[in-house]
């Protein structure tokens, strides 16, 4: 059984990711945590948490904190504290202001649960990912990001549609940055199992439109309702699923690659990863030319805005 904490747990995705996870067999314990100050709203969260579990006859335990020493024996850490963008910004444009908190409680994670699970959701996620790897002092295996796997899941529920077909019959997805510059693998989407290629309707398929609708799928959202939850919570649940029944599934999402793909790296970004109880093992894949373009392009951006807060950090410190 384990102990699953999530870091802003009183926000809009951090709220709804709580209810979601609750869901996964394996938790036993749920803390929302949370900066000194929002104690009544993560009480009146974890009370309303209770009554869910009564609902449905659960017999998990709910907990709330603001004290980091609460921290330790979490096996997964969620993070999901953070500005988020608001309608005409770019995720972009959070990096600095984001990277401030996510280093301080990435430090806050690695001195009190140095063993756990670090999934970070905050954005620009890949760069925040980046941060929290460097000053949580954690290993790369142990720190993730929610990555492209979002991404890949509009993707995949658009090819369905296109194809109509059963959504669980799409493989596909996007790699690279959580972002304009994501890269959609075409040469890796298969639909019941044969390549997307070799469908007659393929040469129709709409694919500018399709990657169109996911890249502004975010920003579609937050200019209606204000920010994007449901989505982003349900992502985040499957990934947790995944890590704690060991379930080794493949899933893209941010973490530090070397040289796996065609030899570029050195980078936190979304790429496949095989998930377990270790956390990320990354996938080393050959992809197209025209895709190995695009995720150099994509790299050699989130490379240098890592860099650059970083940098930025470093002088501060
Ligand atoms: N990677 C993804 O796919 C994805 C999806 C959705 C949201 N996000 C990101 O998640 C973050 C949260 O989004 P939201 O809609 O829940 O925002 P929100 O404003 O509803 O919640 C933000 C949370 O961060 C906490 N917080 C704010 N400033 C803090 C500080 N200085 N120190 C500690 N905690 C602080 C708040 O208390 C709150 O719990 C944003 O950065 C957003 O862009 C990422
Ligand atoms: O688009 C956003 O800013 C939120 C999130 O990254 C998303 O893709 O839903």
């Amino acid at each position: 059984m384990a102990k699953v904490a999530i870091i802003g747990a009183s926000g809009n995705v951090g709220r709804y990711t709580a209810h979601a996870v609750s869901y996964i067999p394996h938790v036993s314990e749920l803390l929302l945590f949370g900066r000194p100050g929002r104690e009544e709203v993560l009480h009146g969260l974890a009370c309303d948490l209770h009554d869910s579990f009564a609902a449905r006859g659960s017999q998990s335990d709910v907990k709330f904190s603001c004290t980091p020493k609460d921290l330790e024996g979490s096996d997964i850490i969620i993070v999901t504290s953070g500005v988020p963008r608001k309608e005409g910004q770019n995720r972009i444009d959070l990096a600095h202001e984001n990277a401030r908190m996510i280093s301080e409680i990435a430090a806050m994670v690695g001195w009190y649960a140095p063993n756990a699970i670090l999934f970070i959701v905050s954005n620009p996620v890949d760069v925040m990912t980046a941060v929290a790897l460097k000053y949580s002092g954690m290993k790369p295996n142990q720190v993730i990001g929610l990555g492209t796997h979002l991404d890949s899941m509009r993707l995949k529920w658009n090819i369905a549609k296109y194809f109509d077909v059963h959504v669980s019959e799409v493989h596909t997805r996007i790699i690279g940055e959580h972002g304009d510059s994501m890269v959609p693998l075409w040469s890796a989407t298969t639909i019941g199992g044969i390549s997307i290629q070799n469908l007659p309707k393929f040469k129709d398929l709409p694919e500018e439109q399709i990657m169109h609708n996911v890249m502004n799928a975010g920003s579609a959202i937050i200019r209606r309702i204000g920010s994007t939850i449901y989505g982003p919570g349900d992502a985040i649940a499957t990934i947790v699923s995944t890590i704690l029944g060991n379930e080794k599934r493949i899933l893209t999402v941010s973490t530090f690659i070397s040289s796996e793909i065609h030899n570029i790296g050195d980078v936190c970004i979304g790429t496949p990863v095989r998930l377990d109880r270790n956390g990320a093992t990354t996938l080393t894949i050959t992809i197209s030319e025209h895709e190995v373009e695009g995720f150099r392009k994509s790299v050699d951006k989130i490379r240098a805005i890592t860099q650059e807060v970083i940098e930025r950090l470093d002088e501060s410190c």
